[in-house]
């Protein structure tokens, strides 16, 4: 459904996307993850036809994205990172004035937006600017679906909306996935790309890998650590000091920590970080999660 072959896109000396080639499937949920500036926004915009590529071809639902970008236009929904909504219109306002550019009406497609929309109704006569990011998200949503797109690209819809707003959106996308709409989501959330079909990890504009998230996970084959004392602060700098620690990083309340190789037992550490004082030192084996590998990947 959406086809990337060997995108490059530069702005001046920056290289945002580099040589990304992937394909998602109809009716897949695909997710790209990555940190800021990872290159995420660069090649959805190109794939809405809003910016053009240095170098590469890709097409959506055979639809070249440079010839045939009217067309596309009207075959994708989009959900940019910001700015979507009018912010002094109503929320009614902005749900009727989207159909309009896509000559229909809210009317004629209100069965796809419904399950949303009437989560929002309530604040129907409120302006966008004044909604909260939940809900102004899912209004978005509702704009980006009016015209029923086959294909939907939504830009880190979730940043900056509060964990059940969050929860609830990934709901919200997995029922429209259901209805047969290919989905393309980013996100700097590592436990929402558990939710997607499959997912690229990106980093400064590189594809790192593509699978399916539990394969992601289960490749993942390095013995990891869980890490905790009462000076977390001290405890990191130790850890990154100690000859035998390959990575160490924050994960909740505990340092995920991996070896210089697999040969370096728990208690290696642990007796590297008593000799340091650690107290209530806690050190124990962790199966890895999709941040762990993403770590890894990012440190190779
Ligand atoms: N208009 C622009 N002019 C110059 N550099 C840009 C422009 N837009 C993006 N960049 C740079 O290109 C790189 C990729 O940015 P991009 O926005 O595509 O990444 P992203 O993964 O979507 O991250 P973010 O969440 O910050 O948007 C970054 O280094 C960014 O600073």
């Amino acid at each position: 459904m959406i086809n990337v072959q060997n995108i490059s896109k530069s702005y001046k000396d920056v290289q945002a996307v580099r040589n990304i080639s992937l394909e998602v499937q109809k009716g897949e949920l695909f997710g790209l993850i990555g940190p800021d500036g990872a290159g995420k926004t660069t090649l959805m915009r190109i794939l809405m036809t809003l910016l053009i590529q240095d170098e590469g071809k890709a097409t959506m639902n055979g639809l070249d994205v440079i010839k045939d970008y009217k067309k596309i236009r009207n075959i994708v929904g989009y959900m940019p990172g910001r700015f979507s909504l009018y912010q002094d219109l109503t929320v009614e306002e902005n749900l009727n004035f989207f159909p309009t550019v896509f000559k229909t009406t809210v009317a004629e497609n209100y069965e796809l937006i419904k399950d949303i929309y009437i989560q929002i109704e309530p604040f129907k006569n409120r302006l966008a600017g004044k909604l909260s990011g939940g809900m102004k998200q899912k209004l978005a949503l509702s704009c980006a679906l009016i015209h029923k797109p086959e294909i939907l690209i939504l830009d880190e819809p979730t940043t900056g909306v509060d964990a059940v707003s969050r929860r609830e959106f990934w709901d919200m996308l997995k029922k429209l996935q259901h209805k047969g709409i290919t989905i393309l989501v980013s996100t700097p959330y590592m436990d929402e790309a558990m939710l997607c079909n499959r997912v690229a990890l990106m980093q400064k504009g590189k594809v790192l890998d593509i699978d399916t998230p539990q394969k992601l996970v289960e490749n993942y084959t390095r013995k990891l650590y869980a890490i905790k004392s009462i000076d977390m602060h001290r405890l990191i700098q130790d850890l990154r000091s100690f000859e035998k620690t390959d990575s160490a990083f924050a994960f909740g309340q505990y340092l995920h920590v991996t070896g210089k190789s697999d040969e370096v037992e728990a208690t290696e550490f642990e007796n590297f970080l008593l000799k340091k004082e650690h107290q209530n030192l806690e050190v124990f084996d962790i199966p890895p999660t999709i941040e762990d590998v993403f770590m890894n990947m990012m440190n190779e």
